[in-house]
């Protein structure tokens, strides 16, 4: 069985704000380790797709034995959906905000979760990038924000980096990594703020050497992804990841990193940029360093 807790519910409410990919995922963790969530979104219907992906994931894990029904329905009983965010953050304990990679949208969201939490509320961010000091600017209890980053799929990644400012206070830190490890998870403390945290920044490293190797005239896109499967152990290469995740999104990200540091070396490189440029964005548009069928399957180097 998995880490949950359907007889035992665990003191402290818990709001998620955002229910997209990410935050649908995170509330029903926090659901299933006893806590009593409130799920919140701007858009009814992505509460409704939230509800409509997390009863099909659960009922998998039912099906696989991995659940007992009693388990699932306990959770789903402790899990409430609201477009409310004034009523659902009156007794928040820890708030999660896992809404759009925006920062104004999150300094917005911060400030006003300031302003209607209680005093005691832990503010927690899951961006992928932006950093716990220029998230909770606008709020008065920089001491009580920190990022806690899921990686995607939040119910299956045992990951949480749990990153803290230089304002974070160490219990704000004790509280955050409790709270993942209640959850089953493995955090990760970063004991400095930096964008993008550990296991993007290592991953982008790699990626950015991969492409380096290709655009030196070293190596094949295929045998640089070959080499990181057989040598290193990785389950699929660097090429092959970025099709899967879109190139479009690791451009931006190191589009970001180079406005923050005007390093040049943080820029998007050359082959990685013509490709977005062309709409190639990897498996979603059919091609990116490979060429896909109708079907997903890669039919090789493009
Ligand atoms: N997708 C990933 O792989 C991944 C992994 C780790 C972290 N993240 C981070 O998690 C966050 C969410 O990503 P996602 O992939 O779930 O996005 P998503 O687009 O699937 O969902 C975002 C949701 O936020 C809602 N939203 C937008 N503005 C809002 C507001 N002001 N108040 C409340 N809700 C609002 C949208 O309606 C949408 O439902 C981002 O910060 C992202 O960087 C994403």
């Amino acid at each position: 069985m998995e880490n949950n807790a359907a007889d035992t519910p665990t003191d402290g409410r818990i709001l998620v704000v955002g229910a997209g990919a990410m935050g649908s995922q995170i509330a029903m963790a926090c659901a299933l380790a006893g806590y009593r969530v409130r799920l919140h979104d701007i858009a009814e219907e992505s509460l409704e797709k939230a509800r409509a992906n997390l009863t099909g994931v659960m009922e998998r894990r039912v099906a696989k034995g991995r659940l007992s029904q009693a388990e699932s329905d306990a959770a789903f009983a402790r899990l409430e959906s609201t477009t409310d965010l004034d009523g659902a953050a009156v007794d928040a304990d820890v708030v999660i905000e896992a809404a759009v990679e925006k920062l104004e949208v999150k300094q917005d969201l911060f400030a006003r979760l300031d302003t209607l939490c209680p005093s005691h509320t832990i503010l927690a961010s899951n961006s992928s990038s932006f950093v716990p000091s220029a998230i909770g600017a606008r709020t008065e209890r920089p001491d009580r924000v920190c990022n806690l980053h899921f990686f995607n799929p939040a119910l299956v990644m045992k990951c949480v980096e749990v990153v803290r400012s230089p304002d974070t206070s160490d219990a704000t830190m004790d509280a955050a990594v409790a709270l993942v490890e209640r959850l089953g998870k493995e955090a990760v403390v970063l004991n400095k703020e930096i964008n993008g945290f550990v296991a993007n920044r290592i991953l982008g490293a790699l990626r950015d050497e991969a492409v380096a190797l290709l655009e030196g005239g070293y190596a094949s896109v295929s045998d640089i992804d070959k080499a990181c499967r057989t040598a290193l152990g990785h389950p699929m290469g660097p090429f092959e990841l970025q099709d899967m995740t879109g190139l479009d999104i690791g451009h931006a990200v190191k589009q970001g990193r180079y406005a923050e540091s005007g390093d040049p070396a943080d820029q998007p490189q050359r082959s990685l940029a013509e490709r977005v440029e062309a709409g190639h964005l990897g498996r979603k548009t059919g091609q990116g360093w490979y060429r896909y069928d109708s079907e997903g399957n890669k039919l090789g180097e493009a």
